[in-house]
């Protein structure tokens, strides 16, 4: 079989041998099958694979490991300087504050795989204080525990505004898993309580044997343009002034496409015409979302808005001025003398915000002189 690396046979047989010592190379002589150096992305990926199927090897990585702490799905954070940083604790410091807390060691066994250094330092979180463990820690309680972490729990609507992009992401998905495990202790066949792997990448009722994996909920999230404006609603629920792109569940059997054509049609009473995939995200408020963001558009002259105000309290179609106004400003909280609230729009960490900026960016190439 012919050399499949070319880069590897510019090699003497010396420097190969000494080569595969360092690359894990299945060597055979004179013409070597050769694992082509794997990216560092690679062997993390497949260590994490590992844990995730390996209960004792993953058991293995916690004595190494560092731990994050939460209570009550708030993630512990220290200020350092001038920001927010969720601290690790080794698997020693671990052990040492569950009895400082009045819990039992046992407690590391909640805790979740969530990622690993590129060391291969795995990482997890554990909850302090989740309903089912609140029982037991009753006896310390958070003002202590936050005295003796020398931090303070932070609910994560709060935290992702002051946490850096790989700490929001990972202590997101972390407060995902825990919620998720939280709220499948049993199965739902037999009734019996299910039973966590180490890695908390799934749960398994011992009784018919079922697996269950932690699930998220597919979003669809459109930003509609009829060409030169763009269709911004708002639920009662959301912030005073605060409009975004439409967004909904697909239901069960949808594909993506057919899900933002009957989202439009429902909330706005448009039919849309053409679209296109931009970017997804793990958004997890309420629960565990996969939000999928797509632009679209309408036909024209088929522009006028029904709203569902079932569904929503306004929507209407914004110029691209005031887009680009309200994604300057930054008090969006403040009343107008006529007591009405500011338009502005999510904030960056938010996927429609995402989609609003590449519409604008968009509108203002296509508007350039060609
Ligand atoms: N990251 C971002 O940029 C944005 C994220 N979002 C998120 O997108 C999600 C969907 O937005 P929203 O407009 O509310 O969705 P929908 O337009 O689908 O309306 C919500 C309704 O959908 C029904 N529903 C269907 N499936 C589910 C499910 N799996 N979980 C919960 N409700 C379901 C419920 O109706 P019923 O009660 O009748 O069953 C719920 O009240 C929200 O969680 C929101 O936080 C929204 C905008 C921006
Ligand atoms: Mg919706």
């Amino acid at each position: 079989m012919e050399n499949v690396y070319p880069l590897l046979n510019c090699f003497s047989l010396e420097e190969e041998l000494t080569m595969s010592l360092y690359c894990g190379i299945a060597f055979r002589r004179k013409s070597f099958w050769c694992y082509r150096l794997l990216s560092t992305y690679i062997t993390k990926t497949r260590y994490l694979f590992e844990l995730k199927e390996d209960d004792d090897a993953c058991k293995k990585a916690q004595q190494t490991g560092a731990f994050y702490l939460f209570h009550s799905l708030a993630p512990l954070l220290q200020q350092s300087e001038h920001q927010y940083l969720p601290p690790q604790h080794s698997l020693l410091e671990l052990e040492r504050l569950l009895r400082k807390f009045g819990q039992d060691t046992q407690r590391v066994e909640d805790s979740v795989l969530i990622g690993c250094s590129e060391q291969h330092e795995a990482w997890f979180a554990l909850d302090l204080c989740l309903n089912g463990s609140s029982s037991i820690n009753a006896s310390l309680q958070k003002p202590e525990m936050e005295m003796e972490l020398k931090g303070s729990f932070v609910d994560l609507r709060k935290a992702l505004f002051w946490l850096n992009v790989k700490d929001a992401s990972l202590l997101s998905t972390a407060q995902a898993l825990l919620r998720w495990h939280d709220a499948h202790q049993f199965c739902s066949r037999s009734g019996q309580p299910t039973k966590k792997n180490v890695a908390g990448s799934k749960r398994v009722c011992p009784s018919n044997k079922i697996i269950y994996y932690p699930q998220m909920a597919p979003v669809v999230i459109t930003l509609v343009s009829d060409g030169t404006r763009c269709l911004l609603a708002r639920q009662s629920s959301f912030p005073k002034g605060m409009y975004s792109a439409l967004a909904g569940f697909c239901d069960i059997g949808e594909s993506v496409e057919e899900a933002v054509r009957r989202e439009v049609a429902e909330e706005v009473g448009l039919e849309i015409e053409r679209l296109q995939y931009s970017a997804s995200q793990h958004w997890p408020f309420p629960n565990s979302s996969l939000m999928i963001a797509c632009h679209a558009t309408v036909k024209p002259g088929q522009t006028e808005i029904q709203v569902n105000f079932r569904e929503l309290e306004a929507a209407a179609w914004f110029s691209h001025d005031e887009v680009i106004t309200a994604l300057k400003r930054n008090d969006p909280h403040t009343q107008q003398q006529n007591g009405a609230f500011p338009f502005w729009l999510p904030p960056k960490l938010a996927i429609a915000n995402q989609l609003i900026k590449e519409w604008v960016e968009k509108s203002t190439c296509s508007s350039l002189p060609a």
